[in-house]
């Protein structure tokens, strides 16, 4: 498995996609937030079936169950500053995993070009561990190709998930020729990308439309 499009089929996650696209709904941010984070839950969910897992023997108050549980917890990374209400759905439901931060920004030079500014990093270690990296819109896949060059650098994780509310297709073939091994999780996927890497239909800025405009460092 390389690409999943979680909006292959129709689903409470479609409903929250449509959503976050829609220009009046995003005028809530509160709850352009929360969709975020109910969607990071569903991804949360949809990953956890295909993580290794064991038999444990549970005490119930009547006798004793079998039950199938997560073998390892992951590791949680996610991009500041759009990805965190992502983050913050994928850490409700993977509840004890550990959690990386990764600054990747756009750097906006006046000709219109923009590097990716990769500054401040908390991470645990990440040897044999399952990684998630959570960022809500992998647009050029700049920033994405970037942190995960830097996070395999700090360890040899067991196997990499990418999480996207909206993937562009250019952006995922980017991201595959340079970690053909990453397993990329999006709410859905579009063609087409502006001169200025902006996602279309997209849904505009993420990291604006959670937090409030920044102004350009
Ligand atoms: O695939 P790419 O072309 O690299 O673009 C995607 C990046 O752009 C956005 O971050 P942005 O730089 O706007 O920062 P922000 O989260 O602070 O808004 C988004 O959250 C991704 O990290
Ligand atoms: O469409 C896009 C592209 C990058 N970052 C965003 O927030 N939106
Ligand atoms: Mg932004």
């Amino acid at each position: 498995m390389a690409v999943v499009n979680l909006s292959s089929t129709h689903s409470l996650l479609t409903n929250w996609i449509s959503e976050l696209r829609n220009v009046e709904v995003q005028t809530d941010r509160m709850r352009f937030r929360r969709n975020l984070e109910r969607i990071g839950e569903v991804f949360a969910y949809e990953i956890s079936r295909q993580l290794p897992w064991e038999a444990a023997e549970v005490a119930t108050p009547m006798g004793t169950a079998t039950a199938k549980v997560l073998k390892e917890q992951p590791v949680l990374a996610t991009i500041l500053r759009a990805g965190l209400p992502l983050h913050q759905g994928l850490l409700n439901y993977f509840d004890k995993a550990d959690n990386a931060f990764i600054s990747a920004y756009r750097k906006h030079h006046r000709d219109g070009t923009f590097e990716i500014s990769l500054e401040y990093v908390s991470c645990p270690s990440l040897e044999g561990r399952v990684l998630i990296v959570s960022d809500p819109m992998l647009a050029t896949g700049a920033s994405l190709v970037k942190t995960l060059q830097f996070l395999k650098e700090e360890g040899h994780p067991s196997e990499i998930h990418v999480v996207a509310a909206i993937a562009c297709t250019v952006g995922i073939e980017t991201v595959l020729r340079n970690h053909p091994s990453v397993h990329i999780w999006c709410g859905d996927i579009d063609d087409e990308l502006t001169a200025k890497g902006y996602i279309v239909p997209g849904l505009g800025d993420a990291g604006d439309l959670a937090f409030g405009v920044k102004v350009q460092m």
